[in-house]
């Protein structure tokens, strides 16, 4: 039978983070991608230009569209944007009874740059976070998330295990932003289990849409059947090869490489 994800997110027009990574994700793992769209970036590899959000009575109708007619194994959220969007988020979460959950807390970019307001991070701890199945914040989503620095190992654990208390089922510190060989480690937390995840550093500048990639690789391992920690495992050595095949386009950050290693030239050309 054939499986389906659901994305909830924003468009990147450079096409390596967003939307864009999570219907390639999704279609790289054979499983059918439908999405529901929050806002549309103007973005490439250098930055975001302009960024325009839909009204959240759009954002409803696409999950209602998509749920009123098909059925989906995985659901994963992206750039939610503002406090509007993601209480619409969390009441069709809780309509359509979408699980398994993957929230990807888009709040900071891998540079620093904070690109939600302050209402809205309230907003997607107090609605969303404690629907999830499990939530990937990077580092800095992590300080914001538990209050706490996260510099060490042992800080990326304390950090997990404050993000929990917030009512998720699952925490996933994600390494990408951590200094010298913590760079690419992940800490994964259930409530009992505290798990490090690793894997080999990928020394490239093109790590656009590594979040994305990540969460939505989970949502659809999630929609294959396979329970969280297996799916956060697979998922991570997926990203992995795609930062190895990431692709050196644009003047900025590139993004991952989803297909390159697999397709080849002769098929295309
Ligand atoms: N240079 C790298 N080498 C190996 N893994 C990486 C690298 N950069 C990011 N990752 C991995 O990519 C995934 C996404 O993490 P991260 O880049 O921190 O997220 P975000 O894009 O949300 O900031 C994580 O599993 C992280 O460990
Ligand atoms: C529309 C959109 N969604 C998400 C991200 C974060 O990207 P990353 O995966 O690099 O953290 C982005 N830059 N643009």
């Amino acid at each position: 039978m054939t499986k389906i994800a659901l994305t909830i997110a924003g468009s990147d027009s450079g096409g390596g983070a967003g939307i864009q990574a999570d219907l390639r994700t999704f279609a790289f793992h054979c499983v059918h991608g439908t999405s529901a769209l929050t806002c549309v970036t103007a973005q490439n590899t250098v930055g975001v230009d302009r960024v325009d959000a839909l009204p959240p009575e759009a954002v409803t109708a696409q999950i209602g569209a998509v749920l009123g007619d098909i059925a989906v194994q995985g659901v994963k959220t992206g750039m939610l944007l503002n406090a509007e969007i993601i209480e619409a988020v969390a009441e069709a979460v809780e309509k359509w009874k979408l699980t398994p959950l993957v929230v990807d807390p888009v709040m900071v970019s891998r540079t620093g740059v904070q690109l939600i307001d302050d209402r809205a991070i309230a907003q997607l701890k107090q609605k969303l976070i404690p629907k999830a199945t499990l939530i990937t914040p990077n580092r800095y989503e992590a300080q914001i998330l538990s209050g706490l620095a996260v510099n060490t190992i042992e800080e990326m654990k304390a950090a997990a295990k404050k993000i929990y208390q917030l009512g998720t089922s699952g925490v996933l510190v994600k390494g990408g932003a951590m200094q010298g060989a913590l760079r690419g480690t992940d800490v994964w937390f259930d409530g009992q289990t505290l798990e490090i995840l690793t894997s080999e550093i990928v020394d490239t500048p093109h790590t656009h849409g590594t979040g994305c990639t990540l969460s939505a690789a989970i949502a659809a391992n999630l929609a294959l059947g396979k329970s969280p920690l297996p799916a956060i495992q697979q998922a991570k050595k997926y990203v992995t090869t795609a930062l190895n095949y990431a692709l050196a386009i644009g003047r900025g950050t590139g993004p991952v490489g989803h297909f390159f290693p697999l397709v080849q030239r002769s098929m295309v050309e």
